[in-house]
């Protein structure tokens, strides 16, 4: 009787301390289950913010249940959790638990080398969903005071933006219900993020009932799996459709389309410039450009038709019993137009663009998967042929896209299997005809495919991110054959080109200088040729990343200068050494006057800005004089020589007279 008396006591001190635990841990992070109920809330944040703060939940708990609790601490707490408190008097008394608690959290931060910048943007994405930001506000506060050097969070926005209100209802909730809270502590918690949701959005104004706790939960329960609803076939941020709701009409529309013989139109939309707005002026304004963006969408189309936020910058159309295809250009065209003005964000003009693919039901494809593969393949080739642009899609797109594939398939191997190799293209002086430097090109020789051409593959390689990897050889290889030259006594200077998609990928200073050391290469006898494309979105970021590598010696030059916006800001922006007049310009120099008077007025901007002008795709002794005589002091062309192997350079150089155009000057 007396053991199992004393049974019964273990089995409700059990019971009361693990109701107990719930109370000194915030709730959300009670249970795993409860981790999925708070990660369902918090499921409108971007997924890398969930992963961040699932693992650091994760790592949080073990903490707490491994050692951050020894059962020594336990028993003295024991008697703690026959007083229900919620934590929110925890966290004015500064209570040691909850202090140890949160210095894990901030140990695992630590650990997990989360910097402030990733905090806050947890913490700024938890204030802009309004979900489950009282939980874990109390939480961050707590943070702030006990951490403000290493977190440096600005909570006075949310602390502001807590309906006090409502907080006191949560309280009173707390105290009225102790034995249903020590129970329920973490669905009351979740019910409560729902509520506080659905009365920031004004959803529901669902009353609570203090009086009767369990009505409390019912009277809940329904609003509740509206606002769950919402948020499973709603984008937070602009309250559009998402992917799955659009899905769900796509399937729908097609299946009345062919009852009724109707046409409909999927158009994708992708924002041109929207990674520059979020890198440059950070995600909270990005934010808001999308939510600007949605709203000038709306005024685009019908009431009947569909918007819908795909993902990240996209945005899919979906247009209802369209008459023709001018129909959706028609759509198109107003899109790209509304979108094109500016926007007023932070206290800044931005201008964007819009790149659109449109897809017909039933021309195109029949189903919705398809539909949407076709409208994404259609705004890609709009995107690479120029931006802010629409394009129809074509099976001629599907079966280029195919081929560009078996490319990329083929291009993935070709480093490993020594398909690659390097030709040299010399660059002369105009006025001597002397050989300054050499120019390495990339060459791709497949066993059956043949000779690729470089403008076939290398756009594969940038979109693929294969460029990395090639890129990191070409700069490899082309400093090996160059030192060989040195070497021998030809101080040559050595051009190889740098993508921005190689930068992208991580071709910095670093590895540059990891190069530049192995082969025991001199930095001013190389020269980085990049594409005016790499400096159109004159970011800070850009100037620094260019400074960095300049610092190491190395010279930099624009390439096809003249064939982008070529903008006399950014060349005042950027730390370059030269332009390389597109050979575009140089192709007519003897017949059309225009092309003269624009590489005049290049050649005397170089002047100004003091930057070497070298002149490529010269075929001609006509061209070579005409440039000369305007002043253009470097050439480089298949006059003085195509570009060839590196095994063949030492043998052109010996047999290169450049006495003879000297004669000819
Ligand atoms: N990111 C990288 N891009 C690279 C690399 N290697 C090449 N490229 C780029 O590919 C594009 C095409 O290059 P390619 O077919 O090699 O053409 C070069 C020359 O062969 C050609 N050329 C030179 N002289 C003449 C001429 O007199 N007439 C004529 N019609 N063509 C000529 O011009 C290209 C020179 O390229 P560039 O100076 O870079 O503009 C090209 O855009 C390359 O940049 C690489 O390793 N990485």
């Amino acid at each position: 009787m007396l053991r199992q008396k004393n049974n019964l006591f273990l089995a409700l001190l059990t019971l009361f301390f693990l109701a107990g635990i719930t109370l000194w841990v915030p709730s959300q992070f009670s249970d795993h289950r409860q981790i999925a109920d708070y990660h369902f809330l918090m499921g409108r944040l971007y997924q890398d913010t969930i992963q961040i703060e699932k693992n650091i939940t994760e790592q949080l708990l073990n903490a707490y249940s491994q050692d951050s609790f020894s059962k020594q601490d336990r028993s003295i707490q024991a008697p703690m959790l026959l007083k229900p408190r919620d934590y929110s008097s925890l966290i004015s008394n500064n209570d040691p638990k909850l202090i140890k608690l949160l210095d894990n959290f901030s140990h695992i931060a630590h650990q997990k080398q989360l910097t402030a910048e990733h905090i806050k943007h947890i913490t700024q994405r938890l204030i802009q969903s309004h979900l489950g930001i009282a939980d874990y506000f109390a939480m961050t506060y707590q943070l702030d005071t006990l951490k403000a050097e290493f977190y440096e969070l600005d909570l006075t926005h949310a602390l502001n933006s807590i309906d006090q209100h409502i907080l006191d209802q949560h309280q009173k909730i707390m105290r009225a219900n102790k034995l249903l809270y020590l129970g329920f502590a973490g669905l009351l918690t979740s019910i409560f993020s729902a509520l506080f949701l659905m009365q920031r959005r004004q959803l529901t104004t669902a009353p609570l009932n203090t009086s009767d706790p369990e009505q409390s939960l019912i009277d809940a329960r329904e609003p509740l799996e509206s606002v769950f609803k919402h948020q499973a076939y709603y984008d937070s941020l602009t309250e559009l459709p998402n992917r799955t709701l659009l899905m769900d009409r796509l399937d729908v529309a097609i299946r009345s389309a062919e009852r009724d013989h109707q046409t409909i139109a999927v158009m994708f939309i992708d924002l041109d410039r929207f990674k520059n707005v979020n890198d440059s002026l950070g995600h909270g304004t990005g934010d808001e450009l999308l939510s600007m963006v949605s709203k000038r969408l709306k005024n685009c189309v019908r009431e009947s038709d569909t918007i819908a936020r795909f993902g990240g910058d996209e945005f899919v159309m979906l247009l209802h019993n369209i008459s023709s295809e001018s129909d959706a250009a028609h759509v198109a065209d107003k899109v790209i137009h509304t979108l094109s003005a500016p926007f007023q964000l932070s206290g800044r003009e931005i201008v964007i663009g819009a790149s659109i693919g449109i897809a017909l039901y039933p021309n195109d494809d029949d189903s919705p998967d398809n539909l949407l593969r076709d409208a994404d393949l259609a705004m890609y080739r709009a995107k690479q042929s120029g931006r802010n642009q629409f394009m129809f899609f074509t099976k001629s797109l599907q079966e280029h896209a195919a081929e560009l594939m078996e490319t990329e398939q083929h291009l993935r191997n070709a480093l490993e299997l020594n398909q690659l190799s390097l030709h040299f293209q010399p660059l002369v002086r105009s006025r001597t005809g002397r050989v300054t430097g050499f120019e390495a090109l990339l060459r791709w020789h497949h066993p059956t495919l043949g000779n690729i051409p470089p403008d076939k593959f290398i756009p594969v390689a940038e979109e693929s991110g294969l460029i990395g990897s090639i890129g990191e050889w070409v700069l490899d290889t082309a400093l090996m054959h160059a030192k060989n030259w040195h070497n021998q006594g030809q101080k040559l200077y050595i051009s190889v080109n740098l993508s921005r998609r190689q930068l992208d990928l991580g071709m910095n200073d670093k590895k540059l200088s990891a190069l530049l050391s192995k082969h025991q290469f001199d930095p001013s006898y190389l020269v980085l040729e990049i594409t005016e494309s790499l400096l159109l979105d004159n970011s800070d970021t850009t100037v620094i990343r260019l400074e960095s590598i300049k610092d190491l010696g190395v010279h930099l030059a624009i390439d096809d200068f003249g064939t982008g916006y070529s903008s006399l800001s950014y060349l005042k922006r950027f730390p370059i050494d030269s332009l390389k007049i597109d050979k575009e310009f140089v192709r007519d120099l003897t017949s059309d006057s225009d092309d003269v008077e624009l590489v005049t007025a290049i050649i005397a901007m170089a002047r100004s800005l003091k930057l070497r002008l070298i002149a490529e795709g010269v075929e001609t002794e006509e061209q070579r004089k005409i440039l000369l005589r305007l002043g253009c002091e470097f050439l480089q062309g298949y006059y003085f020589a195509k570009p060839m192997p590196a095994s063949e350079v030492q043998t052109w150089l010996t047999h290169y007279e450049p006495e003879y155009l000297s004669a000819h000057a």
